[in-house]
């Protein structure tokens, strides 16, 4: 049985509505412009504090700023999971696996506690025997140490990453684990460029693709 371990926004669930809802929550505070959906998912894939850096550059938000911000989008990640959808078939596809006896993780650069909180939210928190976020080590995503540490607590059994992005691409890459490629999340590099081991579009076609690596 392999050790399967998935990215979380854009792969799993379609976050970038909630995502942007809070950032423009921060923004409004303050009485800036909003971010448009395309601006959010182009600030989104290496944590939070990157996606605090990258607004308030587009906004001319001043750098002592940033951990003031950091801190409330943390808090208001954890009050606000509605507007974040899980992937059509992702469930299902789930359930296959798990049913196979596979093992599940998630490794997310989002922080640990919203991470969990929209899992839970979601009714997809009962798949996965560990959860890492991006707060969870000193390091986050592409350091591949992260993943390391999800396939580590899951045991034996060949290794298998489920990611949407460039980060998660070079993630894989560095720990020597196969790639699987999901094409409609937030990815910033044509995915042609990325190395990958499949590409698919349908998480119905997850099971399948698992059985042919393993
Ligand atoms: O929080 C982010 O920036 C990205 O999160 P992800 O690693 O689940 O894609
Ligand atoms: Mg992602």
């Amino acid at each position: 049985m392999a050790r399967i371990v998935f990215d979380l926004d854009g792969t799993l669930i379609h976050s970038a509505p909630e995502i942007q809802f809070v950032a423009n929550s921060l923004l409004a505070d303050r009485r800036l412009e909003p971010l448009t959906l395309a601006e959010t998912i182009s600030f989104i894939g290496n944590g939070a504090a990157v996606l605090i850096e990258k607004m308030s550059i587009a906004r001319g938000i001043p750098a002592d700023q940033h951990a003031e911000l950091l801190a409330t989008l943390e808090e208001r990640y954890m009050h606000s999971s509605d507007k974040s959808e899980v992937f059509a078939g992702v469930l299902p596809a789930l359930e296959a696996l798990q049913g196979a006896g596979h093992r599940l993780g998630v490794c997310t650069n989002k922080p640990l506690a919203p991470a969990k909180a929209v899992l839970d939210h979601l009714g997809l928190a009962r798949f996965f025997d560990v959860v890492l976020g991006g707060d969870s080590l000193d390091v986050r995503k592409p350091d591949p140490a992260p993943l390391q540490a999800t396939f580590a607590a899951l045991g034996d059994g060949p290794q298998i990453y489920v990611g949407d992005s460039d980060v998660d691409a070079e993630t894989a890459d560095r720990a020597g684990v196969q790639f699987l490629l999901f094409t409609e999340g937030y990815c910033k590099v044509p995915h042609a460029e990325l190395p990958h081991h499949a590409l698919f579009d349908d998480f119905a076609r997850l099971p399948e693709l698992v059985e042919g690596l393993v």
